[in-house]
């Protein structure tokens, strides 16, 4: 069985009726909102708010009911895949360029649940470029800063041209190698004028959940590491 589809629809087991649900974007979100679709038609009633315009547009295509941002003062529950998970369960997203939408949905959620198989787990972030998310005007002067932060920044590129995200910005992916200190490195990135956000989601999820190849998972709670079924 496909581990991100095993990881997405346990996570679903979690999505109770009435609440207002944060859809992920990615190959990994894609199953919950699947399994979110059938269990709609199944009686469960919820209304679902969509962290990127191609998850809005599948949402929409299955028949999930969609309230904007603007529409809510809260999110009982997000589901989201992830790029990187570490030890401590600190997270690197934004591979689809959906982070700052993403870790909206996620501050403002009750529950925030993660889902990866598990080549996503490290011991420390870094081996995936980190996602920025910057403003394009003065796009030059952004990348040279975050240079400073001993990265080696990269625009992200599209068949030729640069990758454009939902909110009309750029996408930098910075290569740390190895990130020692998540916490401090978001803070860093985000003082910089220019950028709008960063894909660290640092002491963010409720749970991790981890699909693996031969249909088990695996629950990782913020202190409690236990759980692989
Ligand atoms: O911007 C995209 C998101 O952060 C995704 O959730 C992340 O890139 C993981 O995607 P996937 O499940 O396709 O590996």
């Amino acid at each position: 069985m496909n581990p991100k589809q095993v990881a997405a629809e346990k996570a679903v087991e979690f999505v109770e009726d009435g609440m207002i649900v944060g859809l992920g974007t990615g190959s990994t979100a894609f199953w919950a909102t699947q399994k979110i679709a059938q269990r709609i038609s199944e009686g469960l009633t919820i209304r679902a708010v969509a962290s990127s315009a191609s998850t809005e547009a599948l949402a929409g295509q299955l028949g999930i009911p969609l309230v904007p941002f603007s529409g809510i003062d809260h999110i009982d529950i997000t589901i989201d895949g992830a790029d990187e998970v570490d030890d401590q369960l600190n997270l690197i997203k934004g591979g689809g360029g959906a982070l700052l939408r993403e870790k909206i949905l996620a501050r403002n959620s009750s529950r925030f649940y993660v889902v990866v198989d598990e080549t996503k787990r490290v011991h420390r972030l870094g081996r995936f470029p980190l996602p920025v998310e910057i403003v394009p005007f003065a796009s030059n002067l952004t990348i040279h800063r975050l240079q400073e932060l001993n990265c080696e920044p990269v625009v992200r590129m599209v068949q030729g041209s640069p990758f454009i995200t939902d909110n009309g910005n750029l996408i930098v992916d910075c290569s740390f190698k190895e990130i020692l200190n998540p916490v401090e490195l978001q803070q860093q990135i985000n003082l910089i004028p220019g950028v709008v956000e960063n894909g660290l989601f640092v002491g963010m999820p409720t749970a991790v959940v981890v699909g693996y190849g031969d249909g088990t998972i695996q629950i990782l709670e913020p202190q409690n590491r236990s759980g692989h079924s």
